[in-house]
């Protein structure tokens, strides 16, 4: 199923749980602005090249529109749209004060130089800076892009509107980020597992993990969950798959990759079939890269017990029937990896005061919001009787209907 109809269909049953009007139902669905845009720059060979941008302004009633901007071969539309739907529930269970945005560019960044990202960047800054800004939409890192590309979209948005720190987050300290939102997805990752195992007995120490992506969120989230007594057994990313059944030294792995070094010439490790990786049997299989990744044909052989979504979108609806009748537990995205949005509105905060926070004040909330999130939602599941993502759901949904009907926006 694509990422768009797998997202609508959870809001609807969400919304069919809630009981809302079909008007305000419909009202909630549709995008507030779908933005498409041609970026053209001279390549390093003096070659022209196009690419297409996007950004979708799904919802502002709770306030500025918030989301990352990708940069992915497989970006479109369709799946930007589902992207920012997630954005605006996501940003609801976080009770950040915020909508839901996402932008992306078709490209494969790892085959463009680092001055031909610059270009791209900026000459896709110039066609949106007069939709984005601090009060309306407020973009930050996801897939491909880093605090890198937020400063080049810092700069050239200021060519317009002025010094603008807060116009995203994600930045680099030196320029207004935030100390602690590197690390924060993952890390909201680590206190959400923490809180699900919890629940049933159980913790991060002595349970085993399976990740599946090994950039910001993955490499994260296995540093903290390895801090905490967390076994890794097996790792992988674009490149590969790596399996250690006594455990992967994820700081020797991060040196190693740190150097430059792949995943499959790490010592520590044996190398192993990626389309193997999903289904290797252990406690705790945590997705952070692709959506759609777990779906009907591969569910059915998943041995994990719990799943967190630290991806967007990673599990099919089709796979969450199939995981629910063999009793394993999936923690949604829109809770799971909301510490990089909580985050990135502390970020924001400290732009808008001029006062920054040190890493233990913004680590110390963060862990307060994903705590409140967990049991929100979990209130949910009881009032409702429903599964952790129906939970999410209603959670984030019934955030933004109120907020749209106390505006008057009813349709
Ligand atoms: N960066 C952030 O703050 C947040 C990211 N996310 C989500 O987390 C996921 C990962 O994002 P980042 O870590 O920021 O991206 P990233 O670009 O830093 O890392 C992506 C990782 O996924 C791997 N990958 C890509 N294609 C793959 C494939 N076909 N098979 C296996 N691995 C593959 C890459 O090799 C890399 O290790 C995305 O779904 C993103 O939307 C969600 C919330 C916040
Ligand atoms: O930090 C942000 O504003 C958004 C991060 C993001 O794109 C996401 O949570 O999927």
């Amino acid at each position: 199923m694509n990422a768009l109809a797998a997202t609508t269909r959870n809001f609807r049953r969400a919304s069919r749980l809630l009981d809302l009007d079909p008007k305000l139902e419909k009202s909630l669905l549709i995008p507030f602005r779908e933005i498409k845009v041609e970026c053209t720059i001279p390549m390093d060979d003096g070659k022209l090249a196009s690419f297409v941008g996007f950004r979708v302004q799904h919802d502002n009633a709770r306030g500025p529109m918030k989301g990352g901007i990708r940069y992915h071969p497989e970006v479109e539309p369709n799946e930007v749209n589902a992207l920012a739907q997630l954005m605006t529930w996501k940003t609801a269970v976080a009770a950040v004060p915020y909508g839901g945005a996402k932008g992306g560019i078709g490209c494969s960044p790892g085959e463009l130089s680092r001055s031909e990202l610059e270009r791209l960047t900026r000459v896709f800054t110039q066609k949106i800076h007069d939709l984005i800004g601090t009060h309306t939409d407020v973009p930050a890192p996801d897939m491909g892009t880093n605090a890198q590309t937020m400063a080049w979209i810092l700069d050239e948005y200021s060519k317009f509107h002025g010094h603008s720190p807060a116009v995203v987050t994600g930045k680099p300290i030196d320029l207004g980020g935030s100390l602690g939102r590197d690390a924060a997805t993952g890390r909201g990752v680590m206190y959400a597992t923490e809180a699900l195992l919890a629940e049933y007995g159980k913790s991060i120490s002595g349970s085993t993990f399976v990740i599946q992506g090994f950039g910001n969120v993955g490499s994260w989230a296995a540093q903290l969950i390895h801090e905490r007594g967390g076994k890794i057994t097996a790792l992988g990313d674009v490149t590969g798959s790596i399996r250690n059944k006594a455990g992967i030294d994820i700081p020797a792995l991060m040196k190693h990759r740190n150097d430059g070094g792949a995943l499959k010439d790490f010592h520590g490790a044996e190398v192993m079939d990626s389309a193997e990786l999903l289904v290797l049997d252990c406690d705790v299989l945590i997705p952070c890269a692709l959506g759609g990744v777990l779906n009907k044909d591969n569910a059915p052989d998943v041995k994990a017990k719990f799943i967190i979504e630290a991806a967007n979108h990673p599990t099919d609806p089709e796979a969450d029937e199939i995981l629910a009748k063999k009793g394993v537990i999936v923690l949604p995205d829109i809770y799971a990896n909301s510490g990089g949005v909580i985050v990135s509105y502390f970020e924001w905060v400290q732009n808008i005061q001029g006062f920054m926070w040190d890493e233990e004040k913004v680590n110390n909330e963060l862990e307060k919001y994903m705590r409140s999130g967990f049991h929100h939602t979990k209130a949910m599941c009881k009032s409702l009787d429903c599964d952790l993502r129906m939970g999410a759901f209603t959670l984030g949904v019934n955030r933004v209907a109120r907020a749209t009907l106390l505006r008057g926006w009813e349709a």
